[in-house]
């Protein structure tokens, strides 16, 4: 990898301004943004940007120990310059970075070791701390894992097409990939690739869907015919995949308290010729009300922290703290409580989040235990970022006949 052109150094820093200051940017979203706005870039060019824009986003707080100082809108270029030395970037002496003393990096480097855990992995003291105190001694490998890239992985879409046919129309349009196993309907790309582009997209015959998130449809045990509901259906990715479980038959409500995701949802929906899908925004209690039990299966895929998916959302971790982790484990027990009463007695639905905390996962379905008597758990499953793919978790629960 090599740095050389001005315009990749100057979008990339103006990208990480946007993401790190400006309220509300997040950097999947700034990064896309980014490339379209320079269709001329080559493919080369659009990796580089993005690979040294997530990586800096990743390694911000070890590279402002390389840096001496936290990073401001007036020295991302200096951050950038800390990067390029410490991976070994191949970069021209562009002369955005004159002035900048290169000596104070190379001193830091040289003596190969850091201060703190923090630093290492790259993460806020406060999120150090959580992590021990949540995971024990194995959240270092949980973070070594999740400062690593994400590969990319689609779920075949089984209403049109079969993995091994998209196999072969990817290859068809210069995209290898391969099966991934014991995941039947999933493909993870050899090299990342801008998928969104190709014909097999534009016609719908997969989304993009990481592996461990296409372990929960499976798990909801849907059959062909069943009322189900999705009670954080967000833009559908789940709802879309247990569609095709479903074939397309019986009837998927999706909820969400915001119109645009579901706006999203309908538009994947056409695209992947979803038939049974009917969306519902939550305005109030109401629309939850009008649907006690009435569901065979229930999914809630309820908000979460997203430790899980640091792989794919690095900047998120210098975007929450604790407060927020508190609140959401409130909202989390507010809405199992709240959603599980769509069940029907003898249904059985999935509490999930792409958290790895447990105070996120096990201990909000155990306390749901406690309270509600007639919920018993059938069984839980925790995917950890080191097995590879993201952090999720995952219980199947039975309401009792
Ligand atoms: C983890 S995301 C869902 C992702 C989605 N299921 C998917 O597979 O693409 C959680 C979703 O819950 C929604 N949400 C937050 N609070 C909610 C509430 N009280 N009721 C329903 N949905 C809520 C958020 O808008 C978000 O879309």
């Amino acid at each position: 990898m090599e740095l050389i052109h001005r315009n990749l150094l100057i979008g990339i820093h103006d990208s990480l301004q946007e993401t790190f200051f400006e309220d509300r940017k997040y950097a999947d979203k700034v990064i896309e943004r980014l490339l379209k706005s320079h269709r001329k870039w080559g493919s080369e060019d659009r990796k580089v940007v993005s690979e040294i824009f997530y990586n800096i986003i990743r390694w911000k707080k070890r590279l402002e120990y390389y840096m001496g100082e936290g990073v401001k809108p007036n020295n991302i270029y200096k951050l950038i310059l800390a990067y390029l030395i410490w991976s070994k970037t191949h970069y021209k002496k562009f002369e955005e970075f004159d002035g900048i003393k290169v000596a104070d990096i190379l001193t830091k480097l040289k003596k190969g070791t850091v201060p703190t855990k923090s630093i290492e992995y790259s993460i806020p003291d406060w999120l150090a701390d959580t992590l021990e105190k949540e995971l024990g001694k194995s959240w270092e490998k949980e973070m070594l894992a999740l400062n690593e890239q994400a590969p990319t992985v689609l779920r075949t879409n089984t209403l049109k097409t079969t993995p091994r046919e998209l196999i072969a129309d990817l290859r068809d349009e210069n995209v290898e990939s391969f099966t991934v196993k014991n995941y039947p309907d999933a493909l993870q790309l050899e090299e990342k690739k801008n998928v969104f582009l190709t014909t097999a997209f534009k016609d719908g015959l997969f989304e993009v869907q990481d592996a461990s998130s296409q372990k929960i449809g499976e798990l909801l045990d849907v059959k062909e015919g069943m009322r189900v509901v999705d009670a954080c259906a967000g833009a559908g990715g789940k709802t879309l995949h247990l569609a095709a479980l479903m074939k397309n038959k019986g009837k998927i409500i999706a909820l969400d308290i915001y119109e645009w995701k579901l706006a999203e949802l309908k538009r994947r929906a056409k695209r992947a010729g979803a038939h049974n899908i009917e969306t519902r925004l939550i305005t109030d209690n109401k629309v939850i009300k009008r649907l006690h039990e009435k569901a065979d299966r229930l999914l809630i895929d309820a908000p979460c922290s997203g430790l899980g998916v640091l792989k794919r959302n690095p900047d998120s971790k210098w975007k929450i703290d604790q407060d927020f982790i508190d609140r959401i484990k409130g909202e989390q027990q507010q809405i199992l409580q709240d959603y599980s009463k769509i069940l029907k007695k003898g249904g059985q639905m999935i509490y999930a989040t792409c958290s790895i905390l447990p105070s996120e996962n096990n201990e909000q379905v155990r306390i749901f235990l406690e309270k509600n008597p007639d919920f018993s758990l059938i069984k839980d499953e925790k995917i950890m970022p080191s097995e590879g793919y993201d952090g999720f978790y995952m219980a199947l629960i039975k309401r009792n006949a």
